[in-house]
């Protein structure tokens, strides 16, 4: 019995001395930090009381007189790196981006192969599969896409006026709709498949789409422990995407591909040209090889071009009616510079019109300047990393974080930034400030694909 005691009692120092140790982390290094509370660290609370954007809002907010590029967080007993200094964040994006090429995410390539895709993949197979799926997103691609887009955008405005219509007092759920649009599109464009959730919100497609996101196969335990110990997870056949929507995106793949393998079908969409991928390792008309795709790799690069578009797509469009809604004068200068530029094309929409409505532009940029829909950027650090001017060394396996919104909220970089005002974005006002001060598709060679 008295063994046991003194037994209880020696781990419990021990993991005490190890946790305290553990909390000394940023102290020792010299680099100001937020005072943890074992066991969460700083993030007691979030995801339930706070988002995790608020917690690096007030972070930034309170360090960003001092004059060290980055604060010091614990996630649990992981000491994270908030980099606040711009100069920093361009160059972790894109000098230094051979040491933050990662996000760190885990996914399982023999369980559920729909998780290796693009997003969650770790160099060098990451950088061999954007490869291969750049070409896909040129802008001579996206143009050749402009009529299937095009085509959903029509169904969807007839069925925005016949729901303004018969909603009570004019009003309607802009998000729930916008998401039903951009589902269409992304269903369209990229699994080449009539979706038409505008008319049916409850299709499967749409069901399995939505729940990729809000029912996750694991707990945020399992997430985190599969996250921190990647290869023992895979050991231990952990999935991040649940079997039935790994089944039905597979299923729907499958048949779309060899529907038009056999029936001689083509059509302007990504499908398209990944099946070019697959059968020659490059797309047809072009010289440049890139490599095959494998049918597993074609349907988890699908489901994130899906998973990746669709909520950020319609959070972006919802947020930009909002501000419209709350500024008529905006809007009025945006119809304006819409109906301008349709006047000089014959009033046909064009793919080389949208380009050229620039006040239309700023209005969409200041939005995802308000309300970026990724709130914060992620990186990975993959090999050690000395920050200039400072004593602290970023250690492989540490991870960067990019706090966007507390920068974009930023009051000397964004003066009042709780007002919407397109104009920040006229090129003059651009070029003032720092190239990474606005960042809503991330920056540098991991920047988002679909950015165009
Ligand atoms: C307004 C709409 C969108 C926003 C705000 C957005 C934002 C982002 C952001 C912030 C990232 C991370 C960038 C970084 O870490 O530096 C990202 C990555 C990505 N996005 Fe988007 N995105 C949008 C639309 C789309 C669409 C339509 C697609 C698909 C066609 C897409 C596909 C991807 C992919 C595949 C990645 C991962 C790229 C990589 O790791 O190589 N996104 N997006």
């Amino acid at each position: 019995m008295e063994l046991i005691i003194v037994l209880i009692l020696i781990i419990s120092i021990t993991l005490i001395f190890l946790v305290r140790w553990r909390y000394n982390y940023w102290k020792n290094l010299g680099v100001p930090y937020v005072a943890p509370t074992f066991p969460f660290g700083n993030i007691k609370g979030m995801g339930k009381e706070y988002s995790q954007f608020e917690l690096l809002r007030a972070v930034y907010q309170n360090f960003k007189s001092n004059s060290s590029p980055i604060v010091g967080l614990y996630y649990y007993l992981s000491p994270v790196i908030i980099a606040k200094d711009m100069e920093l964040v361009k160059n972790i994006f894109t000098r230094d981006a051979d040491h933050f090429i990662n996000r760190g995410a885990y996914y399982n390539e023999k369980d559920n192969p729909i998780s290796a895709h693009i997003f969650n993949l770790d160099n060098p197979k990451w950088k061999t599969l954007r490869t291969k799926l750049t070409p896909t997103f040129t802008s001579g691609k996206i143009k050749m896409m402009f009529y299937t887009v095009y085509d959903v955008a029509e169904r969807f405005v007839k069925k925005l006026r016949n729901e303004v219509e018969v909603a009570v007092d004019g009003e309607i759920e802009i998000k729930e709709f916008a998401g039903r649009f951009t589902t269409d599109v992304i269903g369209s464009v990229g699994f080449g498949l009539e979706i038409n959730s505008l008319d049916n919100p409850t299709t499967e497609f749409r069901v399995h789409g939505i729940n990729a996101f809000e029912k996750p196969n694991n707990s945020t335990l399992v997430n985190i422990f599969s996250v921190a110990f990647k290869d023992l997870a895979r050991k231990l056949h952990v999935i991040q995407v649940r079997k039935d929507i790994e089944e039905f995106f597979q299923g729907i793949v499958h048949q779309t591909v060899k529907h038009r393998e056999d029936n001689g079908i083509s059509r302007n969409d990504f499908m398209q040209l990944m099946i070019q991928l697959k059968n020659h390792g490059k797309i047809d008309g072009e010289s440049l090889s890139v490599g095959k795709l494998t049918m597993d790799e074609i349907t988890a690069q699908c489901f994130i071009f899906f998973v990746a578009g669709y909520e950020t797509s319609s959070t972006a469009m919802s947020y930009l009616l909002y501000e419209f809604a709350q500024n008529p004068q905006v809007q009025e200068k945006a119809r304006k510079n819409v109906q301008q530029v349709l006047a000089k094309y014959n009033n046909e929409l064009t793919y080389e019109g949208i380009k050229e409505m620039d006040y239309l532009l700023m209005c969409v940029n200041e939005s995802l300047r308000k309300y970026p829909p990724v709130h914060t950027l992620l990186r990975y650090c993959n090999k050690d990393y000395k920050i200039e001017g400072t004593n602290c060394t970023v250690k492989k396996g540490q991870l960067v974080i990019i706090p966007a919104y507390a920068i974009q909220h930023d009051p000397d970089i964004y003066p009042n930034p709780e007002v919407y005002d397109p104009d920040r974005f006229l090129p003059e006002e651009v070029a003032k400030r720092p190239t990474c001060s606005f960042m809503p598709f991330g920056h540098g060679p991991r920047n988002c694909i679909g950015l165009r």
